[in-house]
């Protein structure tokens, strides 16, 4: 165990309920909560309005080595809030659009080296949790408890269109299928820190699970191990 603190990841494919799950545990447990994805989507998002072009690897790299962005943790009544460059874009960043644009950024091995450190720094006592695609397998190799959270296309798309209608004009159950698998098949498929379970994850298929049975499972997991205190 890391001599800081311990580190709970959970890693998985676009819409499985990681960031959903992370941030539930991270506030039962009181840890720190690190959501990685949002760190490329805040890159992909800067570099828009920067004039950046998405395969500009060079200036992706500075661009994500002097990102300001400060991370404001989820109080009592409202969610974690993030802060690019002064302004609060918690929400902007979530389109699929910024995701796609986060899913090239990250293919670029300057850019993932670039941001190392900075998702490591977020481990701090008494513990955290971190959500994401590599945190078990290259960001937090020796974390105690590693989930890879999945579920099937159809179901993550279902859930999405269930989280979006109503907010976002023009959205469609089999559109937002194709961009789940177009965005999987570049996360499993790139050359650095691919999409995969690490050797010693427990596999956790929540098709068929509510988000409450996810969170039972691996709470059992947390006292077998007994990393929580
Ligand atoms: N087990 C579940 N059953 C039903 N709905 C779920 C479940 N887990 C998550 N959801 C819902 O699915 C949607 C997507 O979940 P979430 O954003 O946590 O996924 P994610 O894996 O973090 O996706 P991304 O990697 O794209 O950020 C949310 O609306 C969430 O409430
Ligand atoms: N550890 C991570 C986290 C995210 N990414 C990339 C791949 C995703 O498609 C994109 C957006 O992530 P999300 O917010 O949907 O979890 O960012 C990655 O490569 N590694």
């Amino acid at each position: 165990m890391n001599s800081i603190a311990p580190v709970i990841t959970i890693d998985g494919p676009s819409g499985s309920g990681k960031g959903t799950v992370a941030g539930i545990l991270a506030k039962r447990l009181g840890w720190n909560l690190l959501d990685s994805g949002a760190l490329y989507r805040l890159l992909a998002f800067a570099a828009h309005n920067h004039g950046v072009d998405l395969t500009n690897e060079e200036l992706l790299k500075k661009l994500a080595a002097h990102l300001d962005v400060q991370f404001i943790a989820a109080t009592d009544g409202q969610l974690q809030r993030i802060i690019l460059e002064g302004d609060e874009v918690s929400d902007v960043i979530r389109t699929e659009s910024v995701g796609s644009g986060a899913s090239q950024v990250a293919a670029l091995p300057a850019v993932r080296e670039a941001l190392l450190q900075r998702q490591r720094a977020f481990l701090e006592a008494p513990g955290l949790v971190a959500d994401g695609r590599d945190m078990g397998t290259v960001v937090f190799p020796d974390a105690p408890l590693k989930i890879f959270l999945t579920a099937s296309a159809e179901e993550r798309a279902r859930r999405r269109y269930l989280q979006l209608k109503g907010k976002v004009d023009g959205v469609s159950l089999s559109s937002l299928l194709d961009e789940i698998r177009a965005r999987d098949e570049r996360d499993t498929q790139r050359a650095v820190a691919p999409l995969k379970p690490a050797a010693d994850a427990i596999q956790l298929d929540s098709t068929e699970l509510s988000i409450d049975q996810v969170l039972e499972r691996i709470m059992s997991e947390i006292a077998i191990r007994d990393i929580a205190g």
